[in-house]
């Protein structure tokens, strides 16, 4: 049991209005109650209601709304009254959070059906906040309204069971159709469907998937195992199909016409709408008289019928198909989703983190994961680049991923197996690759295939690969997916000659593996050659760093080793934006920012603080600009060799008014500096005006330094930034120097533009409702320039 005294500040994704767009927020959950739990998230599926909610499809949205209701979590602190779970317990939450307890359905244990429910979102609770849902570092949820997951169930493959899951199981049940033998179809294979197919199936039913398309066919029946496969556009298949079907759940999120579903199914056959559609559906009746079928619905489950859906799956060995992403993706995870763009392979799109060890979030949420430093390495066969990863991975103590992700052969493929083509992308089970790839970015364990080169075969066990702050992945090709490319941090490419690539290979093939150098030469001339120049050869422009190779480049490795190590001590957040620098924190400087910080600090000791730390955040913004190397004679008639500033035009933009404290620290560091100023005027109703605007005629021949102690929304930012473009500025030269940045912030103006620098001392929590800076210094021109 924890205390249950303060509210405890979170931070979500929140759509901000009905764009949808989910952007970091920061917020308190309602105070934990006598039966509450309070659960930290570790996934949260993404489930099409959650674009319906966000994009206001039924007009009901409030915002800021953090959407996500299945969420599963660990049990981090529990209300004295809690008698179900205990710290440490992984708990799953759904749609619903609350009922009245008292009307027939909340007696009849169907407490969905209780017309006083409180969603998980986009709701009202008793105590008359907001609910926010499950895109969020915690939540809060009565016990009634938390199942535990399983043991023998993974956290992130329960979380699509607590909706889609429950979703499908309930009305089978309560229909009476979980006799083994029914036929019975599923309409739409998304996130619901799946699981449809899944519960179906395992309740022994012979299983149809009707579809838009043909796309998903070979999933639905070798990945899912259905037995049948109809594509609804296809009208001889669809009358080949009439009268045959004992249900059909329909999953289809948009309007669609009932009549070629009702026309397949059998007398009394049911056709259960899942689908939120609001628009009124259209048939003839008729086609439900003529064979006394039946259309209803059914809303999600009990949460009796979801504790039972999570043991049933436990039971039967069922595993949801699921794609775990990072939080950050989160925006185009709903685009893919609502574009039915979801592989058919991992049908549910999860967010996902791992118990204490991780959390997918950026850097915005509350976690203590951090993301690993994923590095590929490619290269020819034989470059090297094995002693490259070897030396990495010892220095950095990384895990190492050899792309052993072959496909098994089959047997008529190993009795031809000297024309088959190792060095081609074809080769390689990508999927399986970039599935192992995104589990460790988000701090899960991996399962590496080993590949036996004798039988051609994968061998079991795999090798476990563990979470670690750096993984390094080799491979001739892990530069040819863009998908991989994008996973990746940093990407070495090993440049030798061919001469050498041909020499080692001969030397390992001849010597190691005994093989006749006949043989190695046809394999080289037929497959390896023409390989490195088809595939591998046109990857190394996607490299960060070309290694040149042949023999030991040991400065090279250092160097990188060197970076990475910095890469490595800086915020998460900087290693999605390589435009944003966060200046080395010393005790020194977090001193400062502690006086800074601290309500009670007086308005000198404030000043004086203030000034230091902008000058150092000046300083390091000036390191940025162009230099030249230059050598001069010292004193004592020794060369020395160092850099001098390029004299390309420099000024300074201040945002008043807080932008001008900053002033006086550049007029120190360069001399006779030119600063011209914005005054953006924050407006309730209309957001953030440009008032008035002092610039240097010539601003866009110059390299700006942007002024302003703190990056909150960004809005100013981005409106100050975009004067200045509109006024011929490169956005590369522009420097934007503050003292604080918040997450938020950071997203907006590093998104909008890439190409400016950002310089900052701390990053922060993250906004809260008001959207202040949380932890924060306060109004900065107020404490400053003593106007309070
Ligand atoms: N009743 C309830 O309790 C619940 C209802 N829902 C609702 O069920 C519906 C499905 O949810 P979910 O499975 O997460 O959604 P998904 O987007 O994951 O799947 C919907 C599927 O419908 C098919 N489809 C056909 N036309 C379209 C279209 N124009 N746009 C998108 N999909 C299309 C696609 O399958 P294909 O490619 O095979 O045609 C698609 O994969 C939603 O309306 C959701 O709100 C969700 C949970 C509980
Ligand atoms: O994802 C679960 C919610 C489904 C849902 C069903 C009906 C309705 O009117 C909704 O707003 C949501």
């Amino acid at each position: 049991m924890g205390s249950l005294a303060s509210e405890k500040t979170v931070i979500g994704w929140a759509a901000k209005d009905a764009s949808g767009v989910l952007s970091p927020y920061t917020y308190t959950l309602r105070k934990t109650e006598a039966e509450d739990v309070v659960v930290k998230v570790l996934y949260c599926g993404i489930c099409h209601t959650d674009i319906h909610q966000t994009k206001n499809h039924l007009g009901m949205s409030n915002y800021p709304m953090v959407p996500g209701h299945e969420v599963v979590g660990e049990v981090i602190e529990v209300g004295p009254e809690v008698s179900r779970f205990r710290p440490g317990d992984v708990v799953g939450a759904g749609v619903i959070v609350g009922c009245c307890r008292t009307c027939q359905p909340c007696k009849a244990d169907v407490e969905q059906y209780c017309n006083k429910r409180i969603w998980s979102y986009n709701d009202v609770y008793t105590d008359g906040k907001p609910t926010q849902g499950g895109f969020a570092s915690s939540m809060i949820v009565n016990q009634k309204f938390a199942v535990k997951i399983p043991t023998g169930l993974a956290p992130e493959q329960a979380a699509p069971l607590l909706c889609a899951g429950v979703t499908v199981y309930s009305p089978l049940k309560h229909y009476g159709l979980m006799t083994p033998g029914l036929r019975g179809a599923i309409l739409g294979l998304g996130g619901v469907g799946h699981m449809g197919v899944k519960v179906a199936k395992a309740m022994g039913h012979h299983v149809t998937v009707i579809s838009s398309s043909d796309k998903k066919k070979a999933e639905a029946m070798d990945h899912l195992g259905a037995d049948a496969y109809l594509v609804s556009s296809d009208a001889a298949q669809m009358a080949a199909a009439a009268d045959s079907l004992d249900y059909i759940i329909d999953t289809v999120p948009v309007f669609h016409p009932l009549e070629p579903y009702l026309s397949l199914l059998k007398l009394d056959g049911k056709l259960i709408l899942m689908g939120v559609i609001n628009e009124p559906l259209k048939f003839v009746s008729p086609m439900v008289m003529l064979g006394r079928k039946s259309i209803t619905g059914s809303f999600i489950g009990s949460m009796t019928e979801t504790q039972e859906v999570l043991e049933f799956c436990v039971e039967k060995g069922l595993t949801s198909t699921i794609e775990i992403v990072k939080m950050d993706y989160v925006n185009k995870a709903i685009e893919r989703l609502e574009r039915n763009d979801v592989s058919s392979k991992d049908q549910q799109l999860i967010m996902g983190s791992r118990s204490g060890k991780s959390s997918p979030k950026v850097s915005s949420m509350e976690n203590n994961h951090k993301e690993p430093f994923i590095i590929g390495v490619a290269g020819g066969a034989a470059s090297g680049k094995t002693t490259v990863c070897d030396i990495i991975t010892q220095q950095l103590h990384g895990q190492q991923i050899i792309e052993s992700f072959y496909y098994g052969l089959s047997e008529k493929k190993v009795s031809q197996v000297q024309g088959y083509n190792f060095d081609h992308p074809d080769a390689f089970d990508t999927e399986r690759l970039l599935s192992c790839l995104k589990s460790l970015k988000c701090g899960n364990e991996a399962n590496i295939p080993n590949y036996d080169f004798k039988t051609y075969e994968k061998v079991f066990p795999e090798r476990k690969v563990s979470p670690s702050d750096v993984i390094i992945l080799e491979g001739i090709l892990v530069f040819h997916d863009p998908r991989l490319r994008e996973l990746m941090n940093m990407k070495l490419f090993v440049d030798t000659d061919a001469d050498v690539r041909l020499a080692q290979r001969i030397h390992r093939d001849t010597v190691e593996k005994g093989r006749a150098v006949t043989v190695v030469l046809e394999q080289y001339y037929k497959f390896v050659k023409p390989s490195f120049e088809d595939f591998i050869a046109p990857t190394k422009k996607y490299a960060d760093i070309i290694i040149p190779w042949g023999r030991n480049n040991k400065v090279a490795i250092d160097l990188i080793v060197q970076h990475i190590h910095t890469k490595l001590g800086q915020h998460d957040i900087c290693k999605f934006y390589s435009n944003l620098y966060v200046i080395q924190s010393t005790f020194q400087i977090r001193g400062m920012l502690t006086i800074i910080r601290d309500a009670n600090t007086s308005k000198h000791d404030f000043i004086f603080y203030a000034d230091r730390l902008i000058r150092l955040v000046v300083e390091n913004g000036l390191g940025h600009l162009p230099f030249k190397e230059k050598q001069v004679k010292t004193p004592t008639g020794a060369v020395y060799t160092g850099v001098e500033f390029c004299r390309e035009k420099l000024c300074g933009i201040s945002v008043i008014r807080s932008g001008e404290s900053m002033e006086n620290a550049l007029r120190a560091c360069c001399k006779g500096i030119k600063i011209g100023k914005i005054l953006i005027h924050k407006d309730a109703e209309e957001g953030e005006q440009l008032i008035y605007q002092h610039l240097p005629k010539d601003i866009a021949e110059r390299h700006v330094l942007l002024l302003d102690p703190i990056l909150a929304t960004g809005n100013s930012a981005v409106q100050a930034i975009s004067l200045m473009l509109e006024r011929g500025v490169q956005e590369s030269n522009i420097i934007f120097l503050n003292l604080i940045s918040a997450p938020e912030g950071i997203h907006a103006v590093c998104k909008k533009f890439p190409r400016i620098r950002i310089i900052t001392s701390e990053i922060e929590l993250g906004l809260n409702d008001e959207c202040h800076v949380i932890p924060g210094m306060g109004e900065f021109g107020d404490r400053y320039f003593g106007t309070v």
